[in-house]
């Protein structure tokens, strides 16, 4: 039986473009529900099935395209509106960004950008806000496009490269401290807002195989990297089977970085200490030497419950809901130790439009105190001789060079160069640590340490 077709309530009265809507309907839920929109569009897509292929694209782009260029729109909008943006409605406000990415980003008629906001407007909101949205995308279509309109908001050389990327300056700044200075900073930033492509990791499997199964090609670092260039990874058999999986190459990275670490003694007891979902849980579970056992942990049950999934059919292996900070496990019980620590997310922001609004620079401290409890929680977890693989997805230098710094200082812990152990990846020393850039090799921007403990 066909199941019954849901329409948005604001469509019932006359029809409305699906995919403006559904992009605004995105935009909402983010702004109103804290939502996140790589999970809120997908879901949206799946229940709408007026959407055909090419409604599916235009809607991702147009959610995507103006979640990431939120400060670029506000500018603009700051210039045209009379009352401070925060004092408008907020439904009206994601109205007027959604219009003013197509005037300014896409090769939308001034005409179509304009009337179908309008519509939406005046069914989402009422017939009263249609006319200032009118206006407003009026003014914005006479600015010209997205060059145009960022001359006449003029600037600082900062902050013309912060609107012209579409990051926040203090993101800015904290990239150009982590590439030592600004000849790759415009190149980075521009990376880090192109939409990503897809990467699978053949966890289970053969890559060859997983290349032919999803007229994808190998990844030039990870050996088990699949790059994607479209297509719905989800409708893969390997990955649906859980043989292979969404992954980032640089993640697979960072998981290889615990296994190839060298060891002297012992080593049959492997821990994942923040673990949840359970993507490099997962690589890990498939690359460890026979005869290893695989603990992994995560502070919140619901994460760890994820992990669970991931491993299911892995044998020896244990999942544990667990504060690293406060371990159940004996002091050295592990060979070896993971530590993808949480942190901003600054190296994964291509993947998250919005995240780079919602983050502010207020979060770093309290991240980098929670950073630094873990990894001496890390290093008491390791027998000596043993190693701690300290990872973020972040190149802040607070949450990365600094936090390992710290623990380095100490006289029973010794720092093992990481860009030996990757003789393949060129250019990721940062220091005796490494750090993956998406300009350079078409990743997150990942950071990796590698810590021993001597006695
Ligand atoms: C960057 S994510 C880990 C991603 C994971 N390694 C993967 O590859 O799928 C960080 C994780 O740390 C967990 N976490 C935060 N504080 C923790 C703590 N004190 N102890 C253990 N886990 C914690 C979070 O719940 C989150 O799942």
């Amino acid at each position: 039986m066909t199941p019954p077709r849901k329409r948005h309530p604001a469509a019932r009265k006359r029809p409305l473009d699906g995919a403006r809507l559904t992009a605004y309907d995105v935009l909402d839920g983010v702004t109103s529900r804290d939502a996140y929109a790589n999970l809120l569009l997908p879901q949206l897509l799946r229940e709408r099935f007026e959407l055909d292929e090419r409604d599916a694209a235009f809607a991702t782009q147009l959610a995507y395209g103006t979640l990431r260029a939120r400060g670029t729109l506000d500018a603009i909008l700051t210039t045209l509106v009379s009352r401070p943006l925060a004092d408008l409605d907020p439904r009206v406000l994601d109205l007027l960004r959604l219009g003013t990415h197509q005037l300014i980003d896409l090769r939308v008629p001034s005409h179509a950008a304009v009337d179908t906001t309008v519509d939406l407007t005046r069914a989402i909101v009422g017939t009263g806000a249609s006319g200032l949205v009118n206006a407003v995308l009026r003014k914005v279509a006479t600015g010209g496009d997205r060059a145009a309109w960022l001359t006449t908001l003029g600037g600082d050389d900062e902050q013309r490269l912060a609107l012209a990327t579409n990051h926040p300056r203090w993101i800015v700044d904290a990239w150009r401290d982590a590439l030592g200075g600004d000849e790759e900073l415009e190149p980075a930033l521009a990376a880090d807002d192109a939409a990503p492509e897809v990467h699978l990791v053949a966890r289970r499997t053969d890559r060859a195989a997983l290349v032919e199964e999803s007229g994808g090609e190998a990844g030039p670092w990870s050996p088990y990297a699949v790059r994607l260039h479209g297509g719905d990874p989800g409708r893969l058999a390997s990955v649906r089977s859980g043989v292979a999986a969404v992954q980032d190459e640089g993640s697979q990275l960072a998981g290889l970085l615990l296994a190839r670490a060298p060891m002297e003694g012992r080593d049959e007891a492997w821990l994942d200490m923040c673990a949840g979902p359970g993507g490099k849980a997962g690589l890990l579970a498939a690359v460890r030497p026979e005869g290893v056992r695989l603990t992994a942990a995560d502070r919140a049950p619901h994460r760890a419950e994820l992990v669970r999934s991931a491993l299911a059919g892995e044998a020896d292996v244990e999942v544990l809901a667990a504060d690293g900070r406060e371990a159940p496990w004996a002091a050295g019980s592990f060979d070896r130790v993971l530590l993808d620590a949480p942190c901003t997310g600054l190296g994964a922001l291509r993947r998250r439009p919005e995240v780079r609004w919602r983050r502010t620079e207020a979060d770093v401290a309290p991240l980098v105190e929670l950073q630094l409890e873990l990894l001496a929680g890390a290093l008491a977890s390791v027998r000596p001789g043993g190693v701690v693989a300290y990872v973020t997805c972040s190149p802040h230098t607070e949450e990365t060079v600094a936090v390992v710094d710290v623990a380095a200082a100490r006289d029973d812990v010794e720092v093992l160069p990481v860009a030996p152990l990757f003789p393949e990846v060129p250019g990721i020393a940062r220091g005796d640590y490494a750090q993956l850039w998406p300009h350079r090799h078409g990743t997150d921007a990942m950071f990796m340490a590698l810590l021993r403990r001597t006695r």
